[in-house]
């Protein structure tokens, strides 16, 4: 049973595949009032007010995954949860809708002062010649961040007769030409508009973007909004423009802190505000809930995730494709770092055949995350795999090359120890499974399941016979037996497989038989 704590206020109704599922036990509290059992949870689910920082996330032992149920993820401690092996998903398309229209609604009310005139009127007062307004038609937008939200504002902008100006670095001028806008730096951006709205990630980049410099770039009478994160906007600096009139307004949604601390702006006369209300629609509410409640269940049942924040973002086709080789990989990766008893400086993956055309670095890491799991007291998986083994010495590295194998795909592992070199070949055939088909140089042919007994042993007649005649002795079925060797009289190995734990007594007087070079037990 995986425990799940929902740590925000998040909409029930969307939380349903979470609360049905058998699987799990579903907590909904604020991380105070649970901080004696923190360690004990597998996921927690937040919105903007819980700050997952890493102090929260070590107290989390357990903790698998976080998901936070809208897009900005600046409460979220990404490196902590990524030094932990921590997923951390969102719901990237949940309430972009409800923020658009929203903070259409803002500029609207910017525009036509229609908060500051409500609240007159709710006064007794009727003074309709100091709400004077301006028109949103032929006025020009810029719109800073045009991604989800900024490309749906633009369409209702063009829809209200207004010019729509853009700037994103990392916009595909495509997507420009799309949606019928005009693409700017920064600086003409900031030169040209009238109205500026601003959607971008609260990053180190975009932290004060909007700042005492950069606002004096702006016409005079110049409206800001913002509707993303506090801190795009240098709070500190807006009421001085203001006051001497160079900022004709400005809508905000968002603050530096929340609640904001900043009284003299949010009660000016020129300024609007709403208590980060974007995303705060049912509809939006029950998008973003059931996104992640969705994903978390898939995560706990074992599936890869198709929205992380810190792993490479799979689509539900790749993720069909990919799925087989993911397994595949771990069972190689917990197999080789079983058979290979010695400290290790080295990985090499090699992909051949229909495998290189999918996403290789994420079956590596599945790889890596399954080797390192053997040998490391706390969770490896994809997240920090590449971290762990780079911390530890180990270098790792892949390639694909042309299928030299035969088999219609093919994964070859080899990893260098500080004593010894140990190379397997395996290969996933659709319906049947894996398969390892090389063990050092020895041809074989075996599934990796369940406790298997390695032994490496002279090819001598009689030796397969005493290792059989022992374990019958003790009652040990074999599931499966495989032999391979490279030269009659040679060296030689045999892959054993059980339906049940074999016992170590067993394992010791099997050792002692003439012939038998060494046996390894693993359990994969
Ligand atoms: N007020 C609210 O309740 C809500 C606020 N948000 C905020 O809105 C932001 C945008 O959301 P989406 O449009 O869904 O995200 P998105 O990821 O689709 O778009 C963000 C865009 O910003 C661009 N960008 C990144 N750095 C930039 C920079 N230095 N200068 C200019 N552009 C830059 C990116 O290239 C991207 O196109 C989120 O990060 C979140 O913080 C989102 C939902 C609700
Ligand atoms: O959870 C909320 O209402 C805030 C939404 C938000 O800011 C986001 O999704 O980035």
């Amino acid at each position: 049973m995986f425990r799940v704590l929902v740590a925000d206020p998040i909409s029930e109704e969307g939380l349903q595949p979470l609360l049905e599922s058998p699987l799990v036990s579903l907590t909904i509290k604020k991380v105070d009032e649970v901080k004696q059992e923190l360690h004990e949870f597998d996921a927690i689910l937040v919105r903007s007010a819980t700050h997952v920082s890493e102090l929260l996330i070590k107290k989390m032992k357990k903790l698998k995954i976080i998901a936070r149920a809208g897009v900005g993820v600046d409460n979220i401690d990404i490196d902590a949860a990524t030094k932990y092996g921590v997923v951390v998903i969102n719901a990237p398309n949940g309430n972009t809708i409800s923020t658009a229209e929203h903070t259409f609604a803002m500029m609207a009310s910017l525009m036509r002062h229609i908060p500051q005139a409500s609240q007159s009127v709710k006064q007794g007062e009727w003074k309709r010649s100091s709400f004077v307004g301006a028109e949103l038609y032929q006025k020009r937008l810029g719109i800073i961040g045009f991604g989800r939200i900024g490309g749906e504002i633009s369409k209702r902008a063009k829809a209200f007769g207004m010019e729509v100006i853009v700037f994103d670095p990392f916009l595909n001028k495509s997507k420009a030409e799309k949606f019928g806008v005009q693409y700017a730096s920064l600086h003409e951006l900031l030169e040209q508009s009238d109205i500026i709205t601003v959607h971008t990630p609260l990053t180190k980049e975009t932290k004060h973007l909007i700042n005492n410099k950069t606002v004096q770039l702006t016409k005079q009478g110049v409206y800001f909004i913002n509707c993303a994160r506090g801190g795009i906007i240098d709070e500190g600096m807006l009421i001085e423009f203001l006051e001497n009139g160079h900022i004709g307004g400005v809508a905000l949604d968002v603050f530096e802190v929340e609640p904001p601390v900043n009284h003299k702006l949010i009660a000016h006369n020129k300024v609007i505000t709403t208590p980060h209300l974007g995303a705060s629609t049912k509809e939006a509410q029950l998008n973003v809930a059931s996104q992640v409640a969705e994903e978390v269940l898939a995560f706990l049942k074992g599936h890869p995730v198709t929205s992380s924040i810190n792993l490479p973002t799979l689509s539900k086709e790749v993720y069909r494709a990919i799925k087989p080789y993911y397994h595949l990989a771990k069972k190689i990766g917990s197999f080789i770092s079983q058979c290979m008893q010695e400290p290790v400086q080295e990985i090499s993956i090699s992909y051949e055949g229909s495998v290189t055309e999918l996403e290789t670095p994420f079956i590596t890491k599945s790889l890596l995350a399954s080797f390192l799991n053997e040998r490391i007291d706390f969770t490896v998986n994809e997240v920090n795999a590449g971290i762990v083994a780079t911390e530890r010495g180990i270098s790792y590295s892949e390639k694909k090359q042309s299928n030299l194998s035969g088999y219609e795909n093919c994964l070859t592992v080899e990893v260098k120890g500080e004593q010894h070199y140990f190379t397997v070949k395996a290969t996933s055939i659709p319906n049947f499974g894996e398969r390892i088909v090389k063990v050092n140089d020895f041809n074989i042919d075996f599934y990796p399941n369940g406790p298997i007994l390695y032994v490496q042993h002279l090819d001598k007649p009689g030796v397969i016979g005493h290792v059989g005649n022992i374990l019958g002795n003790y009652d040990v079925n074999i599931a499966t037996m495989q032999v391979g060797r490279k030269k009659a009289g040679g060296e030689a190995i045999m892959m054993l497989t059980f339906d049940k734990q074999v016992d170590v007594a067993v394992i010791n007087e099997l050792k002692e038989l003439q012939d038998i070079l060494s046996i390894i037990e693993i359990f994969v």
